[in-house]
């Protein structure tokens, strides 16, 4: 570190400390360092050091970021050794400390050999976290926006690892390490009900890729409030937590001891304490008589065979399927209109899934209040109510 003294007074750190204040006031407009919480940490560009030599600039703990000057930077080494503090400021403020972050930006440092590491308190990194309590990962697909983010394309899933959170923000930085190790594609990880930490090889490629995470994750929240589900690549109706199981995408609840749970693995009698699903009565109720026929059945018509697709193999759906093809059965020998038979388990699913999907919209459109249609509507997310006219 031959040049420690001639770097602390070149331009390239001014350059830098300038940059880090300057980029705290447009990350608090962002939301991202309001109320003291966040913060942002660069390397000093030098093209002639390696980035892994290069020396650190740090904001400071517990301040108004938005307020930082140059002079109120940390100036670290390339181990996270202080070099530089700022002076102390008049009361009412605080003696100054480095932000509470460092033990954290160091392992983006050292880890990944980071140009530039952002904190973000964001609202919408930390709502997302809270959408699955159980979930260690956040996913999502199919959305422009991914491409922002290294390594990735639009046609790939985006997997951010979630950490649980701390009293204190150090205390998080084993976990960060685990998740970083653990994730080598990862340019982020999340903290449960707190925030993100994002990095990239320069402060520029932090800067757009922490937009780009903020943005998805925005998307991930509004689409969840609307029922669809942000890591299915045609954003279709979210599954049930037991359909999710089936298809193994679901992570479970991590329990106190450690082991994993699913709650579709917990008895029968216990599954039931736990709402997964609040049936309301909605007709001339909650909505007009016409939402049935207006928004539930067509939304029922154009999912039935994305539903029956996604969960063909599940125990309940077949004994759906059964219950259908028993009543195509009848009602083709009874000779109802646009009722068909629907082939034997031995047949191709394709055809049996064309079949039942045929039979449930003329059924649909006859209004038929028939058990085998209200068995497929029952109890499942995807379906939630729409078979349901008493
Ligand atoms: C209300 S902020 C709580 C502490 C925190 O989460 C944080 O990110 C602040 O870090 P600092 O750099 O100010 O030590
Ligand atoms: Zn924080």
């Amino acid at each position: 570190m031959a040049c420690v003294s001639a770097c602390l007074t070149s331009n390239a750190l001014k350059e830098a400390t300038g940059l880090a204040a300057e980029l705290c006031k447009q990350f608090y407009q962002l939301g991202w360092v309001s109320g003291t919480g966040g913060s942002i940490s660069l390397k000093v560009p030098d093209a002639s050091i390696p980035v892994e030599e290069q020396l650190i600039v740090m904001a400071p703990s517990g301040v108004q970021k938005e307020r930082m000057l140059p002079e109120d930077m940390y100036i670290l080494d390339a181990d996270g050794n202080i070099l530089s503090a700022p002076s102390p400021k008049p009361v009412p403020h605080k003696p100054p400390k480095c932000s509470e972050c460092a033990p954290l930006f160091m392992k983006a440092y050292k880890m990944r050999k980071a140009g530039a590491v952002i904190h973000s308190h964001g609202m919408e990194s930390c709502l997302v976290t809270m959408m699955n309590p159980g979930a260690k990962e956040f996913r999502i697909t199919h959305m422009e926006m991914i491409k922002g983010i290294a390594g990735h394309g639009y046609h790939d899933e985006l997997v951010v690892p979630i950490i649980e959170n701390t009293a204190r923000e150090y205390e998080l930085t084993d976990s960060l390490a685990q998740a970083i190790s653990a994730y080598p594609k990862t340019t982020a990880v999340l903290v449960r009900n707190h925030g993100i930490y994002v990095w990239g090889d320069s402060w520029i490629s932090a800067k757009t890729q922490a937009e780009c995470y903020h943005y998805l994750f925005e998307a991930a929240l509004r689409l969840h409030n609307l029922g669809l589900d942000p890591a299915d690549p045609k954003h279709g109706p979210l599954m049930s937590w037991k359909a999710a199981a089936t298809r193994g995408l679901s992570n479970g609840i991590e329990l106190s001891n450690g082991t994993r749970e699913r709650v579709f693995d917990r008895p029968a009698k216990q599954q039931h304490q736990d709402p997964l699903v609040i049936v309301l009565d909605i007709e001339g109720t909650t909505t007009p008589i016409s939402f049935v026929t207006e928004v539930l059945f067509p939304y029922a018509r154009d999912n039935v065979k994305i539903h029956l697709e996604s969960t063909y193999d599940s125990e309940e759906t077949q004994n759906d399927i059964s219950l259908l093809r028993k009543q195509a059965e009848k009602d083709v020998n009874d000779g109802v209109v646009g009722a068909q038979m629907i082939p034997s388990v031995s047949a191709e699913k394709e055809q049996i899934i064309a079949a039942v999907e045929a039979n449930v919209i003329s059924m649909i459109k006859a209004d038929r209040k028939i058990t085998a249609l209200k068995e497929l509507g029952r109890y499942k997310e995807n379906f939630l109510m729409m078979f349901q006219r008493h």
